[in-house]
C-alpha cells in the first residue's frame, strides 16, 4: 500500500483515496463526482485527471486526452508526498492511458477498484473500442474490486446478460480474468436494481428498490468511489460494497433534480439531512428548504 504520512505529525490523519478518472464539466460524474464522494464520506481525496470533457446533463460535446506523462506525473505527485489508501479508476480513454495506470498502480503497490466506464449515460463513447482489449489483459488482474453495468459486463465477457443467473456467471468469468471482487451493477436493467457481488466463493445479492427518476448520471462514479471511499476508511470489500449500496441509492433518491437531462446525484445526503433537521424547533444549519 503507499499510503504514508502517518509520520507527518499532523494532529489528525485522515483517511486518503485517489480517483484516476476524467474531468466532467457538469460535474455529475467523472472526476467532480468521484471528489464529492469521498468528501461526503469524509476521506481526503486526490485526483488524476486522465483527459477533459465537455459535458451536461445532456451530451458530451467534446473530449481531449491529456498526456500519458502528465497523467503519470500527477499520480506520481500525490503518492510521493500525501499518499493513499485505496484508489479507483473511471474514465481511461485509450489503451495508451491503460498500459500507463498500469504501470502507476503497480508501481504504488495501489488497492484498486476499476470502475470500467465505456460510455456515458447519454451513450456517448468515453473508451476507445480497441482499448478493453488493454483493458481486460492489464488493468484487470490488477483490481481489488470492478463494478461493470451490465452493458460493460456484456463486453467484458462477449455475450448476453439477461437474467440474474447470467449476472451470476458474468462475474465467475470476470474473477476469472483476475480481479478479486466483482460486483455486476444491475442498474441499466428492467427490473429491480439488483447488483450481483462476487468473491470467487460467495454470491451476494445487492438489493433495492428501483428509484423512478431521470437523475442517474454518474450513479456508477459514484457507487465506485463509495466503495472506494469505504475501503480507505479500512472496511472489508464485502462491507464496502454493501455500504457504497446504501449511499447510492439515497443519492438518487434524493438527486436536485439539476439540468434538462439526465441529472447528477445528491452527493452529500447525509449532511443535508442534518443542515436541514429541525431540532427543538431550530432551522438546522441552512434551514429547511
Ligand atoms: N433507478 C435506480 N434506482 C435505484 N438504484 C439504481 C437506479 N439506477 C441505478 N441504480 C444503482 O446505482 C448503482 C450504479 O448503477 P448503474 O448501472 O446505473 O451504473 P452506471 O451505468 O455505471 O452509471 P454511470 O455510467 O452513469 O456512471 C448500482 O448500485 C445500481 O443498482
Ligand atoms: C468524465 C466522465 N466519466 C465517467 C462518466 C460515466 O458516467 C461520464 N459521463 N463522464
Amino acid at each position: 500500500m503507499s499510503r504514508r504520512g502517518d509520520e507527518e505529525g499532523n494532529r489528525r490523519v485522515s483517511p486518503r483515496a485517489l480517483t484516476i478518472a476524467g474531468s466532467d464539466s457538469g460535474a455529475g460524474a467523472g472526476i467532480q463526482a468521484d471528489l464529492k464522494t469521498f468528501a461526503a464520506l469524509e476521506v481526503y481525496g486526490l485526483s488524476a485527471i486522465t483527459a477533459i470533457t465537455a459535458q451536461n446533463t445532456r451530451s458530451v460535446y467534446a473530449a481531449y486526452e491529456l498526456p500519458v506523462e502528465l497523467i503519470e506525473a500527477q499520480i506520481d505527485a500525490v503518492l510521493e508526498d500525501i499518499g493513499a489508501d485505496a484508489a479507483k479508476t473511471g474514465m481511461l480513454a485509450s489503451p495508451q492511458i491503460i498500459e500507463a495506470v498500469a504501470g502507476r498502480v503497480r508501481k504504488w503497490n495501489l488497492r484498486l477498484v476499476v470502475d470500467p466506464v465505456m460510455r456515458a449515460k447519454s451513450g456517448d463513447a468515453l473508451l476507445q473500442s480497441d482499448a478493453v482489449q488493454a483493458l481486460r489483459s492489464q488493468l484487470l488482474p490488477l483490481a481489488e474490486v470492478i463494478t461493470p453495468n451490465l452493458p460493460e459486463a456484456e463486453i467484458l465477457v462477449g455475450g448476453p446478460i439477461d437474467t440474474l443467473e447470467d449476472m451470476r456467471e458474468a462475474a465467475r468469468r470476470i474473477h476469472a480474468l483476475g480481479v478479486q471482487h466483482v460486483v455486476v451493477k444491475g442498474g441499466h436493467s428492467s427490473g429491480e436494481p439488483i447488483d450481483v457481488y462476487f468473491d470467487g466463493q460467495q454470491f451476494v445479492e445487492l438489493r433495492s428498490q428501483r428509484i423512478k427518476t431521470a437523475h442517474t448520471h454518474g450513479t456508477g462514479c459514484t457507487f465506485s468511489a463509495a466503495i472506494t471511499a469505504l475501503l480507505a476508511r479500512g472496511l472489508p470489500v464485502e462491507k464496502a460494497v454493501a455500504g457504497a449500496k446504501r449511499y447510492i441509492t439515497e443519492a438518487i433518491r434524493q438527486a436536485p433534480g439539476i439540468g434538462h437531462g439526465h441529472g447528477p446525484v445528491e452527493h452529500f445526503w447525509q449532511w443535508r439531512q442534518l443542515a436541514t433537521s429541525t431540532d427543538a424547533g431550530s432551522e438546522g444549519l441552512i434551514g429547511a428548504s
